[in-house]
């Protein structure tokens, strides 16, 4: 028999082999859990991956998606915000008739691509208003901000605007919202926008302004009824033109950025597809338009953050030392020229992708007719914003940019009324009213912005 001494030295042997087993076990689990987090963030790094890389470049096909980017994109369908539907199913079909229906009696059915983007929220919820049935199109690309387009999606929302998110460049699915519902019209804005961004992403406006502009054109070919289509073209497609100010009937063949030559061959396409088809086309040369709720790529918006940061501003000058100017043309004006243009729209001529007679084609120019230097729109908003911009004056980088626009409405004038009555002071007002209301900014604003910007700003 042991003595008890022995025992005590065995029961001291039995617990350092214990804990010695203890220590063991716990670094094992310790190496396992380490190896477990690596993978685990290996994984979670390559699926972000995949998700930022989902849809960019912006507007790229459908067709050119990797197997895997299509798999997680409808993945990712099931987090669409709440009340939205699975595309195709009944839910969707109800809230795409509901949206399109019109309230009054005779109203137009409205398709607006686009419908997510700045002049598209405006138009959608003016149309909407006069009691027309809306429908919109947006593929909430990555271009800017998209949480803006989110922002204006949910403010369609509320006024019963349903946007459907999905691309220019899917044909099954523009198809298909024309079997479910027989548009009268299309206003077509949806667009790869920005003069000097075309040379970062070209492909992006070959993609969007002309892949997309004729599968949109395509489908509506076919559809029966034809609708009459409305879309956006471009101050831009003056490119060099050194007529003033600019008139429909200038020339329009020097165009100065990638930009501007997918609006003027999207001009050229919709005389194509009027000529063959029959189809009512209506092309709108918007001039830089501003106000609320509009693109942070645009010089107006970028300029007022980067003032209210204390950033530098670069101020654009021509190669000669000329001030640049912009015929700025206030949103509300532009979306009443939508309106005249598609209540003027005459029907088209063809059904089922055959032309029965001669369909009406048309171009107008949708500005301000009074250019502004970009100097005096920087010290417009110093005064809004009640700081001083650090200003860097250089020459205009040759990226795209014309010297000056100036728009001749006359035309558009004579045929559906249109007169712009906002002018730059009274514009950047309503526009950095709704800024600072926006993203949430106390600051040391101009009180002159919260009492001039008026009572009657619709864009709120
Ligand atoms: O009418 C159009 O069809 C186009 O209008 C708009 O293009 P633009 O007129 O070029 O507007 P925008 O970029 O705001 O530059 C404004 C001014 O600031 C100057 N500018 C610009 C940037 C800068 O850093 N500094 C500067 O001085 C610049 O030289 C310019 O004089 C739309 O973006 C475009 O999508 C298209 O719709």
């Amino acid at each position: 028999m042991a003595s008890p001494r022995e025992t005590s030295k065995t029961a001291y042997k039995l617990e350092r082999y214990n804990s010695y087993i203890r220590r063991v076990n716990r670094t094992k689990l310790l190496n396992a859990s380490s190896k477990l987090l690596f993978w685990a963030t290996l994984l979670i790094a390559l699926v972000l991956v995949f998700f930022f890389t989902l849809n960019y470049p912006p507007l790229s096909s459908s067709a050119d998606r990797h197997p895997l980017q299509h798999y997680l994109l409808s993945y990712s369908a099931f987090y669409r915000p709440k009340g939205s539907a699975a595309i195709g199913d009944p839910v969707w079909e109800k809230q795409v008739r509901h949206s399109s229906t019109a309230r009054r009696a005779n109203g137009l059915s409205i398709l607006v691509t686009g419908a997510a983007g700045f002049i598209g929220t405006h138009c959608s919820l003016a149309l909407k208003k006069r009691g027309e049935g809306v429908l919109g199109l947006d593929n909430f690309n990555s271009y800017y901000d998209p949480s803006l387009k989110r922002a204006r999606q949910a403010l369609l929302a509320k006024h019963q605007v349903f946007i459907v998110e999905g691309d220019l460049n899917d044909g099954p699915l523009l198809r298909k919202l024309f079997d479910v519902v027989p548009f009268t019209h299309v206003l077509h804005l949806a667009a790869q926008a920005g003069v000097r961004y075309a040379m970062q992403n070209p492909q992006s406006y070959v993609a969007s302004n002309i892949a997309g502009f004729v599968t949109l054109l395509e489908v509506a070919k076919n559809a029966n009824p034809q609708p009459s289509i409305v879309w956006a073209s471009s101050s831009s497609v003056y490119g060099l033109n050194t007529e003033n100010p600019f008139s429909e009937s200038h020339r329009t063949d020097q165009p100065a950025s990638l930009y501007a030559a997918t609006k003027k061959a999207g001009e050229e396409i919709a005389h194509t597809y009027n000529h063959i088809y029959g189809l009512s086309l209506t092309g709108l040369r918007f001039f830089t338009v501003y106000g609320p709720w509009g693109r942070p790529d645009m010089a107006y918006f970028f300029f007022t953050k980067d003032i209210l940061q204390g950033k530098q501003i670069d101020v654009y000058r021509t190669q000669d030392d000329k001030e640049v100017a912009r015929d700025f043309t206030y949103v509300d004006d532009v979306v009443k020229g939508c309106v005249g243009a598609l209540d003027t729209a005459e029907k088209s001529t063809g059904s089922g992708g055959k032309k029965r007679g001669p369909a009406q084609l048309r171009i107008y120019n949708l500005g301000n007719t009074s250019p502004v230097p970009v100097g005096r729109l920087v010290s417009i908003l110093e005064l809004l914003l009640g700081t001083s911009a650090k200003k860097h004056v250089i020459k205009m980088p040759r990226n795209g940019d014309v010297p000056f626009t100036h728009a001749n409405v006359s035309l558009a004038y004579r045929d559906f009324g249109y007169k712009p009555t906002t002018d730059l002071a009274m514009g950047l007002r309503k526009f950095v009213k709704w800024y600072v209301h926006y993203y949430g900014i106390k600051s040391t604003l101009n009180k002159e912005v919260d009492s001039a910007a008026g009572n009657n700003d619709s864009s709120n």
